[in-house]
């Protein structure tokens, strides 16, 4: 469903204490922004704490990773209904490091995602060129193909619970953002690349964040474009005021 929204991504950040200290923080400064969906995604072991510690407050909170399978063989990995039986409904699926350093193709997010959606999760959905694929002009290609092979799979029906992050992988946690300008065109671009295959309505009603960079000074700029429905925050996300200054900043 198309709505504003702001989701920090903590990466492999925070133990427990650092975890709780981070949410007593968000807490403490916490005011409910009208018509803005907060999200944080803390790792595997503060999920349980963190869905706990928010219970009262209206803020969501994301796995960042599962695993496509059910149960079984699988040393060291989480699946869809071990998340769901503690209370976590959505999963970022796809990020660039999960891609990059992790080796998960095309072929396994696609799994992931029907995982996820079969077990009534809403998904992050993250897509995003490197750096040489925008040098040589073949960013749209790239996201696209990514699109496709990961998330077209997708009935009409699950498509409300598909939520999509364009993050281009040059632009994490590297200070640079893509301009808004540059943003809008990416986000424009998947728009209508949805469009083409599932009809423009449909296209309309989803959410598409920008993650790379997002900073309290850049938030608003980004934001302000047409087809930018709010941020997948790293770094930032992981400093209480500088969160929620992201999230004012709509
Ligand atoms: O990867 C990101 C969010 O998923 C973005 O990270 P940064 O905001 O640190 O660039």
């Amino acid at each position: 469903m198309r709505q504003k929204i702001v989701a920090g991504n903590w990466k492999m950040n925070n133990d427990l204490a650092q975890t709780e200290d981070l949410l007593g923080q968000i807490k403490n400064q916490w005011q409910e922004k009208e018509g803005v969906r907060v999200i944080v995604a803390p790792a595997f072991t503060n999920l349980h704490h963190a869905f706990e510690s928010l219970r009262k407050y209206s803020i969501d909170v994301a796995a960042q990773n599962m695993n496509e399978n059910s149960e079984g063989a699988y040393t060291g990995e989480v699946s869809a209904r071990m998340l769901t039986s503690i209370g976590i409904k959505t999963v970022i699926i796809g990020h660039s490091e999960r891609r990059a350093i992790f080796k998960e193709t095309d072929e396994v997010l696609a799994k992931k995602v029907n995982a996820a959606l079969e077990n009534d999760m809403e998904v992050i959905f993250c897509c995003g060129e490197e750096l040489s694929e925008r040098m040589g002009e073949r960013h749209f290609e790239v996201v696209k193909s990514q699109l496709e092979k990961g998330l077209f799979q997708v009935s009409e029906e699950n498509w409300k619970k598909v939520v999509i992050a364009y993050e281009p992988v040059w632009a994490i946690g590297t200070g640079e953002t893509a301009s808004p300008e540059q943003a809008q065109e990416m986000h424009a671009f998947i728009r209508k690349t949805i469009a083409e295959k599932f009809g423009q309505t449909l296209a309309n009603e989803v959410a598409i964040l920008y993650g790379g960079s997002v900073k309290p000074e850049n938030a608003q700029e980004i934001f302000a474009k047409e087809d930018v429905d709010g941020g997948l925050i790293g770094g930032a996300s992981l400093k209480a005021p500088d969160f929620l200054a992201i999230v004012n900043a709509f």
